[in-house]
C-alpha cells in the first residue's frame, strides 16, 4: 500500500495508537512496507473476499500471511465466519499458545435490516471461540440505524464490543459508538479509506480527544 510506505513514524505515532496492517491489500507483504514502523502496535488483518478483502485470498493464503507476521503482532483480526475454516482454526490455536489475543470480525456492507440483532448472538459465539474482542461494521441507511448500532453498546456481552456503521452515516456513528465504548475506533492513514465513510485516523484522534465524550 503507497500510503503505508509513505507515512513517517511520526505521522503514525499521532495518528493512532493501534496500527493495523491490512494484509490482503498488500501485493507482496514480504517486503514489509510497515518495517519503518516498528515500535506502534500493530494489528493484522487478512481479510476474506466476501467480507471487503482484496484478491479473494483462500484460507490457506490467509493463514500463511498471518503466520508470517505472528511474531510482531500484538493483535491479530480473524473473521468470525473463518473460525470454521480448518486452517484459520488452527491458525487461531497457534496464535492463542503465542499469547497474541484476536479480535473476532464481522462486515455487513449493505446494511441488512435484520443485522443489529444478530450481533449479541455473535459476541456470544466469538466470546466462546476464545476472542477477545467482537468487531462489526455494518452500513447504515438511515438516522434510526446510528441508534440501533450505538444501542447494542448498552447492553451486557461477554467481551468487549467494536461497532462501526459504514456510508454517509458511517462518521456520527463512529463517533456516538466511541462515546458509548466501543473500542478499536478504526480509521485511515494516507489518503484511502479501509472502509466507506471512515474519518481519518488524525482528525478521528482529534475529534474523540477534544471533548469529554466517554459516556461508557
Ligand atoms: O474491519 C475493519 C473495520 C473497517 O472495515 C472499518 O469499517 O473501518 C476497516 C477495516 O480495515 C478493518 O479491518
Amino acid at each position: 500500500m503507497e500510503s503505508l510506505a509513505a507515512t513517517t513514524y511520526q505521522e503514525a505515532l499521532a495518528a493512532c495508537d493501534l496500527l493495523e496492517i491490512r494484509l490482503d491489500l498488500l501485493e507482496i507483504p514480504e517486503t514489509r512496507p510497515w518495517a519503518h514502523l516498528t515500535g506502534i502496535p500493530m494489528l493484522f488483518t487478512a481479510r476474506r473476499g466476501d467480507e471487503g478483502g482484496r484478491g479473494d485470498l483462500s484460507a490457506l493464503h490467509r493463514r500463511e500471511r498471518l503466520e508470517a507476521v505472528l511474531d510482531e503482532a500484538a493483535l491479530i483480526d480473524v473473521e468470525l465466519e473463518s473460525v470454521q475454516e480448518l486452517e484459520m482454526a488452527e491458525f487461531l490455536e497457534e496464535a492463542q499458545s503465542r499469547g497474541v489475543p484476536w479480535v473476532a470480525s464481522w462486515h455487513d456492507f449493505e446494511g441488512r435490516a435484520d443485522s443489529f440483532g444478530k450481533i449479541p448472538a455473535m459476541a456470544e459465539r466469538a466470546a466462546a471461540a476464545g476472542a477477545a474482542c467482537f468487531k462489526a461494521a455494518i452500513r447504515l441507511h438511515e438516522m434510526e440505524d446510528v441508534t440501533r448500532l450505538a444501542s447494542l453498546l448498552t447492553g451486557t456481552h461477554p467481551l468487549p464490543l467494536s461497532l462501526m456503521g459504514m456510508g454517509p452515516l458511517a462518521p456520527v456513528s463512529r463517533l456516538l459508538c466511541a462515546q458509548y465504548g466501543s473500542v478499536l475506533n478504526y480509521g485511515f492513514i494516507g489518503d484511502a479509506p479501509t472502509a466507506p465513510g471512515q474519518w481519518s485516523a488524525a482528525l478521528f484522534k482529534e475529534a474523540l480527544g477534544a471533548s469529554q465524550i466517554n459516556m461508557a
